[in-house]
Formats: structure tokens, sequence, C-alpha cells
């Protein structure tokens, strides 16, 4: 039953309607049954009502109904048990077996119930997940606005800690590009919420597509080699407002920007070791470059994590500011920075950084390639189940 939940709650991060996740038996609602018993008819009505819900009834009741229908129709379970990362239909077997020995009518009598309950109270229920703005920008897991000459890319899934779903990788890569070829003179990376970024959404690891976990791996060194490309290419000043914590690639990608603003609430956490994975956005090459190589392995080696100012002493972080005063001081600076000649600023950041991008080209493709064979390892795969199963967190 744990694991249905958890697979409940993930299919809901997989998918914006998580209708589209597990699909379930449709049903009649019931509204004059009479006898204890539900008849066939019963039955039949209730699937075809579960069609007219208007709104989502959430994963883990749709569980419960598939659950109730395989064993109203079928009796106890008799597939054999999916694979620990086939995590919808392990979840749809987990339901479907915790039902034991319940007799077919019972679970016929529970369903045509569990219809009847759900359709009064799904009518007035909101399924809008607080922090998205999808109408004003177009974009799903982001809020891109520009005025001042400043393009501000903000990670809105504050509810996530921002942490980076496919989805959101390449919405920033979009809005990158969006960036590159408009108006504005300089362009800036930040947070919404009380963390900057959780680093890579390990729910990305539980989609498993039909090619099994080596294509999924596959898939995703493919789409980080592109998505780190797009930072190393970006050819206007790129500014980091680190509004609090940051974890795993949100704080390796900050070796390629411009500079990197903080507020003294921040961290800097890459905890590759513990995750069974190896360092990505360049900074196996930015790191040791930009604070030692002794430093740099402390942090992407053995996952110590830095506040603002520890950072900040080694170069990561080109200034701190105290929270309560971050926004304002950051934002007056960005205003000035905005006005200076666009044309002037882009050549002397190319002057700056040129000579550097083939190297970082093929920097980055060797560390994807070195993490599509760890994700297919134990070690990752043990750390990524263990926080999907809630044993740890960092
Ligand atoms: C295309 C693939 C490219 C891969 C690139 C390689 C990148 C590597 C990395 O980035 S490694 C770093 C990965 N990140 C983590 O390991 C962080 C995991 N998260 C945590 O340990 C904690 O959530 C926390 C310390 C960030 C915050 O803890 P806490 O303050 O107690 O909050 P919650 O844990 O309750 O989190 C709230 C809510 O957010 C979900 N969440 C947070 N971070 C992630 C994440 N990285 N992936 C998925 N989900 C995350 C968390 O599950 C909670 O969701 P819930 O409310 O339970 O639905």
């Amino acid at each position: 039953v744990a694991m249905a939940h958890l697979a409940g709650r993930l299919a809901q991060r997989w998918c914006p309607s998580s209708l589209q996740v597990i699909s379930f038996p449709v049903v009649q609602l019931h509204l004059n049954r009479t006898a204890m018993r539900a008849s066939q008819k019963d039955f039949e009505n209730a699937m075809n009502q579960v069609k007219l819900l208007k709104k989502d009834p959430g994963n883990e009741v749709k569980l419960k109904l598939y659950s109730l229908y395989k064993q109203a129709t079928e009796g106890p379970c008799n597939m054999p048990k999916p694979g620990v990362f086939d995590l919808i239909n392990k979840a749809k077997w987990d339901a479907w077996n915790a039902l034991g020995n319940l007799p077919k009518e019972t679970a016929r009598q529970n369903y045509v119930d569990l219809v009847s309950s759900l359709s009064s109270s799904l009518e007035s229920s909101s399924q809008v997940e607080p922090g998205t703005d999808r109408k004003s920008t177009g974009y799903e897991t982001l809020m891109v606005t520009s005025e001042d000459g400043i393009t501000k890319i903000m990670l809105n899934r504050p509810t996530k800690k921002n942490a980076l779903n496919v989805e959101m990788y390449h919405e920033i890569m979009h809005a990158l590009k969006a960036a590159s070829k408009d108006d504005s003179a300089i362009t800036v990376l930040t947070g919404n919420g009380d963390y900057y970024s959780s680093g890579n959404d390990l729910t990305n690891f539980t989609d498993i597509p039909p090619g099994g976990v080596e294509e999924k791996a596959k898939n995703g060194a493919i789409l980080l080699r592109e998505f780190v490309g797009c930072f190393i290419d970006f050819p206007k000043p790129l500014i980091a407002l680190v509004n609090g914590p940051a974890v795993g690639i949100s704080v390796t990608l900050l070796g390629l920007f411009d500079a990197v603003y903080a507020s003294d609430r921040a961290t800097f956490h890459t905890p590759f070791s513990h995750l069974g994975q190896s360092p990505e956005g360049c900074s196996s090459y930015t790191f040791p470059k930009i604070m030692s190589p002794a430093k740099a392995t402390e942090m992407l080696v053995f996952g110590k994590k830095l506040t603002a100012g520890e950072a900040c002493a080694q170069g990561l972080v080109t200034e701190v500011f105290p929270d309560s005063t971050f926004q304002k001081e950051v934002w007056t600076r960005l205003k000035a920075f905005a006005k200076l000649p666009p044309n002037a600023m882009r050549i002397s950041k190319e002057i700056i950084r040129n000579r550097e991008k083939e190297k970082l080209h093929a920097v980055n493709a060797e560390e994807c390639s070195v993490l599509q064979g760890r994700w297919l390892s134990d070690e990752c795969m043990n750390a990524v189940v263990n926080f999907l199963s809630r044993k740890s967190k960092l």
C-alpha cells in the first residue's frame, strides 16, 4: 500500500494530468441503488459514471478503483509482480494484490460505493498546483519576464524545491535560446520560493521507456549534454541569483555563469558520491580551476556542503548579500549593469570565455558519457530508490 501511495504521488509529478498516468476502468454514478449488493448493472453504471467525472480524483483513488475493478472482474491478483523501477505497474499490482481474497461481489459493491462517494466531492475540488503561472509565460515550469534590459528566468516548481524535471530542462533551453536573441542586455537565472534548486528531479529516473534502463540512461546523457551546451554557448552576460539552497546540477552549472550573487541563506551541495553519480555541468574542469583541485574534491567527491560565505571565499560565488536585502540590492545592481552598452558586454564576455569553449564542450561530452554509465550502477539505483521511498534525504 505504501508503494502504491508512493507511486501514485510520483505519477502526479510525471504528468500534468494524472489521468494520463493510470488509466482506470470507467464507472457510472449509482444513484438508485436499493439493494445491499451491487448488481452487475450497478457496476456497469458506475463504470460509465467515472467517464463523467469533471475532475481528476487523484492517483490514490484511481489505484483503488483499478484494484477493485480487477478484483470484481478477475478475482485475486493473478499477474506477475512488475520490476521495482516499473513504478506505475508496480503500484497497480500492489493495490490489486493488497485486496487478497476479497470476494468478487464485495469488490463490486465497494467499487460502486466509492464511485458514488466520489462524484459529489470532486465537483468542487481544485486541481491547480500552486506556484505555476502558465498563462503569462507559456512555460509550465518557469516564469520568464523581460524588463529594464534584463530577461529573468525563474525556476518555478517551489513545492518541489525547484527540482529540474525533464520538462524544465527543455524549457530552460528554450528560454535561454530566446533570451540570447531578444533585446535584453543581460540574463538572470533564479528560483521561486525558499530554494534556488534541489537539482535533478530524482523521479526523472523512474519513467522507463520500452528500451529499458539503458535507453533511459542514453537519452538522459543526450539531454544533459545539450542542456549544459546551452550554458557554454550563451552569448550574453549570464547571472545567477542564488536565493536559497542549491543542490547538484544547479551548483555545478554556476561555474559557467558570468557572475553569481547569493543570499546568505544559500548553501551549495554536490552530493554526487552519495547518489552513486559523478560531476556534470563541466564542474570537473571549472571547479578545480576556480577553487583548487583539493577544494573541488571536497565538494565534488566528498559532498562537502558550503555556506554562501565559504562558496564566496572559494570563488564560486561573486558576492553574498543578507537575505533580508538580497533582492533589493542585487536588482539595483543588475539594472545598472543592464544600462551598459550591450554589444561591448557581449564582446567582452566572448573574449573572456571563447578560448575555453572547445575545451568545455569536450569536458561536457566526457562527463555525460561517464554519467550514463553511473546511472546504470547499483550505487545510483539504490540511492534513487532510497530517496523515492523516503529512506534518505540529503
Ligand atoms: C536529464 C538528466 C540530467 C541529470 C543531471 C545530473 C544531476 C544530478 C543532480 O542534480 S544530483 C542532486 C539531486 N538532488 C537531490 O538528491 C536532492 C533530493 N532532495 C532532498 O534531499 C530534499 O528534498 C531536500 C534536502 C532538497 C529538501 O528537503 P526538505 O526541506 O525536507 O523538503 P522535502 O524533501 O519535503 O521536499 C519537498 C518536496 O520536493 C520534492 N523534492 C525535493 N527535491 C527533489 C528532487 N531533487 N527530486 C524530486 N523531488 C524532490 C520532495 O520529494 C517533496 O515532494 P513531496 O512534497 O513529498 O511530494
